[in-house]
């Protein structure tokens, strides 16, 4: 098995506080790979370090390149998109303009948002000139999966992106997460903590315990063992 992203030895401290504790990890390519744990288990903090947002030490290797002496919007560039927690979509400004942030990072000068952003939510063509404020939460989710779309990355990475959304848009944004690995061929890394979507859309699973990776592998040797000992509370 390939491997897009590969984590070695990563540490990171917030202050004087140790978050991330040796953290190897391996995100293989094509997979849909979900970082589990509990609530403060650093699975936010181990995103943003790769995304460059926090200082970590350690080896981060993208597609054999090494991202650690690169800045956040050039490891974007690379295409690694990443659909933070909590959306952070601007409220003030209009759905396209939203989308094009997205493309200001983007390595060559295409400055359109591609179609297939359209095809895959089409409820942002008809919002197209509305505030990112007036959408519902699973719009806005739409629009944070757009937004890193428009990078036509290879990685795309995300944190939580069922929290806060109505159960019956929680599937929508499953189905599109599996067309996105599945059709599109994206590697998915993802931060989850409902079981059942993670266990719908997920190939591979990763489970922080207190800074540590503790248990990883394919989805069916996730055992309810493992869900009791670091996932439930
Ligand atoms: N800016 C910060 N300064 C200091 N400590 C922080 C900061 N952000 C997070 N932490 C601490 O780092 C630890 C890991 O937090 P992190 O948000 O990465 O966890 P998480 O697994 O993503 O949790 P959640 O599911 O609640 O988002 C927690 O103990 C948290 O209190």
């Amino acid at each position: 098995m390939q491997t897009l992203l590969e984590i070695r030895r990563l540490n990171q401290f917030y202050g004087g506080s140790h978050i991330l504790w040796d953290v190897d990890m391996g995100i293989p390519t094509g997979s849909c790979t979900c970082l589990m744990g509990r609530n403060g288990m650093g699975k936010t903090t181990l995103l943003r370090c790769i995304m460059g947002l926090l200082p970590a030490s350690g080896e981060l290797m993208y597609d054999g390149q090494n991202l650690s002496p690169l800045a956040a919007d050039r490891r974007a560039g690379l295409g690694i998109g990443y659909v933070p927690q909590g959306r952070e979509i601007f409220s003030q400004l209009t759905v396209e303009e939203n989308l094009r942030i997205g493309l200001s990072a983007r390595r060559n000068k295409r400055r359109d948002i591609p179609e297939q952003i359209f095809e895959l939510f089409p409820v942002l063509k008809k919002m197209l000139r509305r505030r990112g404020g007036d959408l519902s939460g699973g719009q806005q989710q739409q629009l944070a999966i757009g937004r890193a779309l428009v990078l036509e990355p290879r990685l795309l990475i995300l944190d939580e992106p069922t929290e806060g959304i109505q159960p019956n848009i929680v599937h929508e944004i499953g189905d599109i997460i599996l067309r996105l690995n599945r059709e599109i061929n994206l590697t998915v890394l993802l931060v989850e903590q409902k079981l059942p979507f993670a266990r719908r859309v997920a190939s591979e699973f990763r489970i922080l315990d207190k800074g540590r990776i503790v248990a990883g592998g394919s989805i069916p040797q996730l055992t309810d063992a493992l869900v009791r000992q670091h996932l439930t509370v």
